[in-house]
């Protein structure tokens, strides 16, 4: 089966009560247009995921971001590709998550980390933010 490598930026940061937030993106196309993820993207040819990451993260939503540990390598077989998607926890550095190609986006607490729609292959690791934020 095709291997699709893909990395994904959890973007953390603080509410106005102290509490952590955890940033996610409604899909604005394609076959899982209105599904939620963590923005991110393919990694191409001679790039490190976490250089795959900053570019994907500029391209999708204006913004700078630090990357910083792995979180966990999904993995993850869809009908048609097997996905291996690298999270890393990562936080703003400079913009304003402007949305050029999503359809929408959320801040979450970790009370309202189900009150979205997450991709089939994300499930397995809101579990493991959930417990660690
Ligand atoms: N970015 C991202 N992709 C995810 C997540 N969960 C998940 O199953 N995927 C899947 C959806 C896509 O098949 C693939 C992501 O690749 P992509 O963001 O480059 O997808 P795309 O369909 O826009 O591809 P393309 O048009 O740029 O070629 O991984 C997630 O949390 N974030």
């Amino acid at each position: 089966m095709k291997v699709v490598r893909v990395v994904a930026a959890v973007i953390k940061a603080t509410n106005e009560s102290g509490q952590p937030i955890i940033f996610t993106t409604q899909r604005g196309y394609g076959d899982f247009k209105g599904g939620w993820e963590f923005p991110g993207g393919k990694i191409e040819a001679g790039e490190t995921p976490q250089e795959a990451l900053k570019r994907e993260i500029m391209e999708e939503l204006d913004t700078e971001i630090e990357v910083g540990e792995l979180i966990h390598t999904i993995e993850y077989d869809y009908p048609t590709f097997h996905l291996s998607m690298d999270c890393f926890w990562s936080e703003i550095v400079k913009g304003d998550l402007v949305l050029k190609e999503h359809e929408a986006a959320r801040w979450l607490t970790k009370e309202q980390l189900d009150e979205v729609d997450w991709l089939p292959a994300d499930i397995t690791l809101i579990d493991q933010i959930r417990k660690s934020i």
